[in-house]
């Protein structure tokens, strides 16, 4: 067996035995050779077995040699018109979840189909995967469920953990997404049904990144849900019961991460997403010093915002030190996003972390972050309280700091007022919004009431996807500052270089070649991201610069060091075009 596909037992072949696969695409393991062959199961359950079914796209060889014959009907299609086909029947529902559904359906019938729908249309399809419609879909999963996408464990599987792993059918797992449901977007304790959000994840990890698709493992832990409103549902598919926390809790996350270790090694990467504040600091504290771990709520964000205010210099002029930044949320995200400027800052200009995040301010649901209120602060917030006199609102906060960026990061929609924005711009002519909180309905703003508000003067962005606004004549393109930009090319990086540790400096590298990618035409149109369309170059760079990265901290298992790690990265990534069979 080559590439760590798996391999269908031939025993449970139906129609005829087993043939192999030739592939053209290369992937992300050391022993790798092109073309490879991988034996498949052929008839009937090659037909229903997703990572190889082509449908109609089997050619007549195929047919014949693949026991295929009468199992389907005579035309003979591409690639591309099953890609056209498809792409219609889509457009024609009205309704993002239905869209979504579909999109899953034909996860788990054509894999490499589903994968060249969402790379050839990536902007189009993107929201309909992944944010915001996956929110919805999290929020509806108990009766949208149809079959498992990834692995459930609960508090029932305690003490059994190695043996769930063994039952995932896939053996060389690169990258994990795991949640525990508790912080799902900004839309709160989803429980069990917060398995959306890995599968959405992984679906990125593979399209925008590249990592094979069957590298990929989607988890959620269940340990309950406090959502009273699932837990009464008769259609909920998690624990009915309330969350386990304490001793419990971590005990059952670190049975968890050590079986992760022994069963996939320790280059295998565990992305943490949406965890609830409480546990998300302490989760990364605790495993980034022993295994390959990344929040991407507290991390991924952090770096594209970075890349966003990094590309905003660019029409602004000046440096991050010439900012004043007001927060509004101070979780995950906030503060996140916050230890990464005041990094970026001491680095470029050599003025102690401490000292930079005198620049950046804080509100959270009591007010402005203050020294009087130290004592009472969780320790993520502790480093952002300063000397001021306590202010309740963000318009007082507003008023008195006097910010030139504002970011949103609060996970409560419509909390950039009018009149927050418009005391932005009064300060500041072209003042930085950032509404980060998903899905939209969570938005702090919209790209309208920003640009409205501010007479397009803003330079916005947001977590969620907003069309492109007219006002005045002109045409304004708001930015996704999303992880989604971030996480896949970092993932990718640390898989290619078999990065054992995540450290900061890589962050700051992923934001670095991100904001690279912004080119004057873009800034010409006032963007601080570049266009999506062109995320899998953006991602290849992302990779390269956390590679490089890690070969020169000395955390790079894969040796010897590329020359061109570009090309490398250009060179390892998953494609979803169909192989032919013999
Ligand atoms: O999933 C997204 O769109 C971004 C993210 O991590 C979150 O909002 O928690
Ligand atoms: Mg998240």
């Amino acid at each position: 067996m080559k590439n760590g596909e798996s391999v269908v037992d031939p025993t449970s072949t139906v129609g005829g035995g087993v043939v192999d696969v030739y592939g053209e695409d290369r992937a992300t393991e050391d022993h790798l050779v092109t073309p490879w062959t991988v034996s498949v199961a052929s008839g009937y359950t090659l037909l229903r077995d997703p990572h190889h079914n082509k449908g109609l796209a089997f050619t007549e060889r195929e047919r014949d040699s693949h026991y295929l014959r009468g199992l389907l009907p005579p035309a003979v299609s591409t690639q591309e018109l099953q890609e056209k086909k498809l792409m219609q029947s889509i457009r024609d529902y009205e309704l993002a979840l239905h869209k979504y559904v579909a999109m899953m359906d034909l996860q788990e019938r054509n894999e490499r189909l589903f994968y060249k729908l969402l790379i050839d249309n990536v902007e189009e399809l993107l929201p309909v995967v992944y944010t915001p419609t996956v929110g919805e879909a999290c929020q509806k999963y108990g009766s949208i469920f149809k079959r498992p996408q990834g692995l459930y464990i609960s508090l029932k599987e305690k003490g059994k953990i190695l043996e769930v792993l063994k039952n995932w059918p896939q053996r060389s797992i690169q990258v994990i997404v795991v949640t525990d449901g508790e912080r799902i977007l900004g839309l709160g304790d989803l429980g069990c049904q917060g398995m959306g959000i890995p599968v959405g994840k992984l679906a990125l990890y593979t399209a925008l990144g590249g990592v094979r698709p069957s590298a990929c493992l989607p988890i959620t832990m269940d340990v309950g849900t406090n959502n009273q409103k699932l837990l009464d549902d008769e259609f909920y598919i998690g624990l009915r019961q309330k969350r386990d926390t304490g001793k419990e809790y971590y005990d059952l996350l670190d049975e968890f991460m050590s079986a992760v270790k022994q069963n996939y090694g320790e280059k295998v990467l565990v992305q943490f997403e949406d965890f609830a504040n409480h546990n998300a600091f302490e989760l990364l504290a605790k495993y980034k010093t022993s295994h390959l771990v990344f929040n991407d709520d507290i991390q991924g964000t952090a770096s594209v915002v970075l890349a966003g205010l990094v590309a905003s210099l660019k029409l602004l002029g000046g440096s991050l030190t010439d900012h004043t930044f007001l927060f509004f949320g101070a979780g995950e995200a906030g503060t996140g996003i916050a230890e990464l400027i005041a990094l970026e800052m001491s680095t470029k200009t050599n003025i102690p972390v401490k000292e930079a995040r005198k620049k950046i301010w804080l509100v959270d649901s009591k007010g402005l972050i203050v020294c009087s209120r130290k004592e009472s602060l969780q320790h993520f917030k502790k480093p952002w309280a300063h000397e001021h006199e306590p202010l309740s609102t963000l318009l007082d906060a507003v008023k008195a700091i006097k910010p030139s960026v504002l970011i949103g990061t609060s996970g409560v929609g419509q909390t950039f007022t009018k009149d927050v924005v418009e005391a932005m711009e009064a300060i500041d002519k072209r003042p930085v919004i950032m509404a980060l909180s998903n899905p939209t309905s969570q938005a702090e703003c919209t790209a309208e009431q920003a640009y409205t508000w501010t007479e397009g003067r803003a330079i916005f962005s947001s977590g969620s996807p907003f069309d492109p606004f007219e006002y005045n004549g002109k045409s304004f393109i708001p930015g996704q500052a999303n992880n989604a930009y971030i996480f896949p090319g970092l993932g990718f990086g640390l898989v290619i270089s078999g990065a054992i540790r995540v450290h900061d400096e890589m962050l700051l590298a992923a934001s670095e070649a991100l904001a690279n990618q912004v080119t004057e035409e873009h800034y010409s149109k006032g963007m601080i991201y570049p266009p999506l369309t062109n995320i899998r170059k953006i991602s290849a760079h992302i990779a390269a610069n956390i590679a490089a990265k890690a070969y020169d901290l000395g955390l790079a298992t894969r040796l010897p060091r590329p020359a061109d790690l570009v090309k490398y990265a250009e060179s390892c990534m998953y494609t979803p075009n169909y192989r032919s069979y013999r």
